[in-house]
């Protein structure tokens, strides 16, 4: 009997997903998915096939859905040990409409029938980039074209977000206008919407007895589709979601869910070139946030952003200036140097302040281990992001992109990635 593993295969390459040009049906991009196991299982694997294909198909446009799926041998059922029925699995995570045709009737439907559309919402931002035009819409999720549009995009999430999860569509009227769903499209001079990316933010209700319907913003799911990523579409769609919560004075506050690390990185660096290039940080020192001279709380609530967050661009523009000013000096000298120190201080205290409990629990000696273990990992992780700073990498041109993939291949051979652990 052939050994079971011959009849498993990774479903992360079994699935293929594809975007489709809505007028022509032509294949626009193809893209493997980063997560299965929320579908599949903790192995990623689909039993019972060999060379298995399955091919989730979207008109590029209203992202209309296809599920196509092949096979070259699909093994016999011996006992309880069958394939997999992965139709069935998948019917948990589409709508009915994905089930209906093949991908080359999907394909000729497309080109036969193209109907224009429009995205849900209405229009909150348009901007040109490349000589290519992008706009941002903004629906509530209690309009039915919005619900039917996240039925079908909704296992992105899956795919893409690690721990991300389907956001229920059918609650309570209540519920649903609490949330704001952003989508993010490409426009062709013809009119033809191309899906990029989409955001889904919370708006916690915040009591106050003095002001009515006072919420707290909390960005929940935030996708690029993998074709679009490292284009500087996730800087400019994250600005445009932050430009629109600064100027609502209902939003008392903008958070994360749970972001995962590229987002942190790309949240830390938008935030610290928003405050930096509008000008909140303007007078901030070493000296003046030692003093307390610099007005940091009314800076942070002018900011919308929680302590933490905000804390953290604190530190990393208190770095940067510092790194201008003697980053030269050997290490021996900033373990030295007055001003380092002062920083030392300010960033120790602030992760005190935040770990004040599980740091409580230490002995004296180890506390201040504690405290210096997490300071260096704080201050390589800003030194990193600071370095993308001064690269340019925050948005950048397509000349960019080749000047960074030649440097990535020299630091990978110098001296790899840095270690990533949580941030604090
Ligand atoms: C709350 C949550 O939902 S957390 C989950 C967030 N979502 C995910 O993790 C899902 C999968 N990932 C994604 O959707 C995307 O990769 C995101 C949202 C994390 C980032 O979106 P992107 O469009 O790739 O971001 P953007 O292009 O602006 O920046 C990403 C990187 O590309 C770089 N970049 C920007 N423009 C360019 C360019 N033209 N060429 C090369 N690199 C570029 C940025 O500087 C940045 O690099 P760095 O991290 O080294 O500084």
């Amino acid at each position: 009997m052939e050994p079971i593993d011959e009849w498993s295969v990774d479903a992360n390459e079994a699935l293929t997903l594809s975007l489709h040009s809505p007028s022509s049906g032509e294949e626009l991009s193809t893209f493997h998915p980063k997560f299965t196991y929320p579908i599949f299982g903790e192995s990623e694997t689909i039993f019972g096939y060999r060379n298995l294909n399955v091919r989730l198909a979207f008109a590029a446009d209203n992202m209309s859905p296809c599920l196509d799926v092949s096979w070259d041998k699909k093994k016999k059922p011996v006992g309880e040990v069958v394939a997999e029925d992965v139709e069935a699995i998948l019917q948990e995570y589409l709508p009915e409409e994905a089930f209906k045709s093949d991908l080359k009737s999907f394909q000729n439907t497309l080109a036969n029938f193209y109907v224009s559309f429009t995205p849900p919402g209405s229009l909150l931002n348009t901007s040109t980039h490349l000589d290519t035009t992008y706009e941002i819409w903004h629906a509530n999720l209690s309009d039915p074209h919005c619900q039917d549009l996240l039925s079908r995009i909704q296992i992105l999430i899956l795919l893409f977000i690690e721990g991300g999860t389907f956001i229920t569509l059918d609650d309570d009227e209540w519920s649903q206008k609490r949330w704001d769903i952003f989508f993010l499209y490409a426009k062709s001079p013809s009119n033809e919407y191309s899906f990029i990316g989409y955001s889904t933010v919370y708006r916690y209700y915040y009591f106050s007895p003095s002001v009515e319907n006072l919420a707290r913003a909390r960005l929940s799911q935030f996708l690029i589709l993998p074709p679009y990523q490292r284009q500087g579409h996730g800087s400019r769609f994250y600005d445009a979601l932050i430009a629109h919560y600064l100027e609502d004075p209902a939003t008392l506050e903008i958070t994360v869910e749970d972001p995962s690390e590229s987002f942190a990185d790309l949240r830390d660096l938008r935030d610290l070139n928003r405050l930096q290039t509008g000008g909140a940080f303007k007078g901030l020192t070493l000296t003046a946030v030692s003093k307390k001279d610099f007005p940091l709380e009314a800076v942070r609530k002018a900011a919308k952003m929680p302590e933490r967050q905000f804390a953290r661009c604190v530190e990393m523009a208190l770095l940067q200036d510092l790194q201008e000013k003697d980053g030269k000096k050997s290490d021996e000298r900033k373990r030295k140097d007055r001003n380092w120190k002062m920083f030392r201080l300010v960033v120790k205290g602030r992760i005190y302040k935040q770990n004040r409990d599980t740091l409580a629990q230490l002995d004296r000696l180890e506390r201040i281990d504690k405290l210096e273990e997490t300071y260096f990992h704080v201050e390589d992780e800003y030194k990193r992001l600071l370095e993308s700073v001064k690269n340019g990498r925050a948005i950048e041109d397509k000349e960019g992109i080749e000047k960074r993939a030649n440097e990535e291949e020299e630091e990978e051979i110098d001296m790899g990635r840095p270690k990533k652990k949580a941030r604090v």
